[in-house]
């Protein structure tokens, strides 16, 4: 389990992460999204221990964080962002120097290493300084000394940050099956990973809680959910058709690739009345749609209200 209560850093007279709460059950993968700014990594930095809270407390499987920081840190495995520190060590060295903090002795150090490194896939670069791999590969490294302990918490800052396609695919199924029985948080721009992985997603702006809700409930904000939009080759002529169906409030036509949505009244499913009207009008379509909502619409609208913009300043 991880709570935040009231979370707050302040630098001076700004306010990077202002009253944060949240909480996150183990077999929860909670994303934490936000704009450049926002606060994510100062509120991870915080959870893992590594920055104090101006004010505001946090607790790791219920140990806290300022007063019981032994216990707490042995409960979490942290991936901050970038890569990992020293460098010039190479990747067998470095884990083997985590092994040692994390006082990994004996049969488990060596069956631990033996699995982070196959899970990881860091096999063929093992021999090699981190400061010389790829980016990809030090984000392994990266994951592989987070999870080295193998924890009951973690707190995985921009995760698959760097991967290539394959790389992204593999991490994302790590965390699933990691996911069972721990507690994960998870910091991303990548709002498809909130599908992927997310069980919960946070939005935090100017250092603020906006929004906490499963990714369904999120879509679900979105002018899209419960849109129906279709290809037609004559996008202009089915438009006017399509907006005099009964419960459709709007018609557009996107102009990059000329789909066209028809957006719902408030309350109104249309999908079969559209479907119904193509087929008597007799009109060619393809890709016809029921829109859930559009993650990344739900984002812009949460992090651009005025509110959020006015808390920008934090002064
Ligand atoms: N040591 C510091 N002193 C002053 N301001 C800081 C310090 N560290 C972070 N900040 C500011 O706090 C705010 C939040 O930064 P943070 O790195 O947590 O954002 P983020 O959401 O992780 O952003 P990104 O997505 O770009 O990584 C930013 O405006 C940043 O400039």
């Amino acid at each position: 389990m991880i709570e935040t209560q009231q979370l707050t850093k302040r630098y001076g007279r700004f306010t990077a992460v202002d009253c944060i709460s949240f909480r996150v059950e183990p077999g929860q993968v909670l994303g934490f999204l936000g704009p450049n700014g926002a606060g994510k990594s100062t509120t991870m930095k915080m959870i893992a221990g590594f920055l104090a809270p101006t004010s505001g407390s946090v607790k790791v499987c219920g140990f806290d964080v300022q007063t019981q920081a032994i216990e707490a840190k042995r409960a979490l495995g942290y991936l901050p962002e970038g890569a990992p520190s020293y460098g010039e060590m190479n990747a067998r060295q470095f884990l083997s120097f985590v092994a040692d903090v994390r006082q990994l002795g004996g049969e488990k150090r060596r069956q631990r290493l033996d699995d982070v490194i196959g899970r990881l896939q860091l096999e063929p670069v093992l021999e090699q300084p981190i400061d010389t791999l790829s980016k990809g590969f030090r984000r392994r490294v990266g994951l592989a000394q987070a999870i080295l302990h193998d924890p009951q918490a973690l707190i995985l800052d921009e995760p698959t940050d760097g991967l290539d396609p394959n790389q992204k695919h593999e991490v994302r199924a790590l965390i699933q099956s990691m996911a069972r029985d721990r507690t994960i948080v998870i910091s991303t721009h990548i709002l498809e990973e909130v599908h992927a992985v997310c069980t919960r997603a946070v939005i935090i702006a100017g250092g603020r809680l906006l929004a906490d809700a499963t990714p369904t409930e999120l879509e679900a904000r979105s002018r899209y959910h419960g849109a129906v939009s279709l290809t037609a080759s004559n996008p202009v002529a089915v438009k006017d058709g399509l907006a005099r169906i009964d419960g459709v409030a709007a018609v557009e036509i996107d102009p990059q690739d000329g789909r066209l949505t028809a957006f719902p009244k408030s309350g109104q499913k249309i999908f079969e009345r559209v479907d119904g009207y193509l087929r008597e009008q007799k009109i060619a379509f393809s890709e016809l749609q029921l829109e859930q909502g559009r993650l990344d619409e739900v984002f812009r609208q949460i992090t651009t209200q005025p509110a959020t913009v006015a808390a920008g300043g934090r002064a």
